[in-house]
């Protein structure tokens, strides 16, 4: 099985000297193709930070990232941006919709972005997959939180990239909203999709089939098949360990 995104001892460090932070201490992953992997740990752990550098976003200190086969190394902000439009697809917390484009018009903004044409009817398809028909036609500001996170889900099917790359994507929704965007990312992983989704939720981790756990920026744990009681439990423990590792560094 192909490996569509693996780091290898990936450090990030921001700025320099006593003031510096390292929000990933040499951290090696790989996530296998059609996996759904939720990444979680404290605050602060590098879970974000991870995301970025796998998604070619923010580039690592040292070490190395390769993305649907091509390492980022010293590759061109240009051919990152190829990549990343060709190959990825991205779910936020904060929805990243345009406000000023209809519903249809924001599913469809990544093949326009990409000089392709849409298809009308596939557009069509997912939007009512997501459930969002009768809403074709609306603005951003005229939907609710969960709808609009329905939206980006929407556009994240029309892309039809291999990769998905979640923050936080459930972070804005009541539960009962929250359900139906797992269920609809759950939907895109078993269709093959790679998955990878920053959550502090156990419920939202419990989609996943595997939980990595990130500590001081290492990994530290993993769960495959989680329910959210495990994951909760685990958790729950991680972070009494990063509380004592902060005291620690103040001594
Ligand atoms: N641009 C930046 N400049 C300086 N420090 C940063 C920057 N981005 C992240 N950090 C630091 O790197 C560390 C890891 O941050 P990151 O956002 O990856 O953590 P996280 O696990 O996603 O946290 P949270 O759960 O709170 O979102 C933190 O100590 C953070 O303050």
């Amino acid at each position: 099985m192909t490996t569509p995104i693996q780091l290898h001892e990936v450090r990030k460090s921001y700025g320099s000297g006593p003031a510096a932070v390292t929000a990933l201490a040499g951290l090696s992953i790989a996530f296998p193709a059609g996996s759904f992997t939720a990444v979680m740990g404290p605050s602060g752990s590098g879970k974000s930070t991870l995301l970025h550098c796998a998604a070619g976003l923010d580039e690592p200190t040292s070490g190395t990232v390769s993305l649907v086969g091509r390492s980022l190394a010293g590759m061109s902000e240009n051919d990152l941006t190829l990549l990343r439009r060709d190959h990825v697809a991205f779910v936020f917390q904060a929805f990243n919709l345009m406000p000023a484009l209809t519903v249809r018009e924001n599913v469809m903004l990544p093949a326009l972005l990409a000089g392709r044409r849409s298809d009308p009817a596939r557009v069509s398809e997912v939007i009512r997959r997501v459930g969002l028909e009768e809403r074709a036609t609306h603005r951003p500001g005229e939907l609710s939180g969960g709808q609009q996170q329905r939206v980006a889900i929407a556009r994240a099917l029309a892309s039809d990239a291999s990769v998905l790359f979640a923050d936080e994507p459930t972070g804005a929704l009541d539960s009962h909203t929250a359900a139906e965007v797992l269920t609809l990312i759950r939907d895109l992983a078993d269709k093959g999709q790679t998955i990878v989704m920053v959550t502090h939720d156990p419920v939202a981790a419990s989609y996943a089939d595997n939980v990595v756990f990130l500590l001081d920026g290492r990994f530290v744990a993993e769960i495959a098949t989680p329910t959210a009681a495990e994951v909760a439990e685990r958790l729950a423990h991680l972070g009494s360990l990063a509380g004592n590792s902060a005291s620690r560094g103040q001594r």
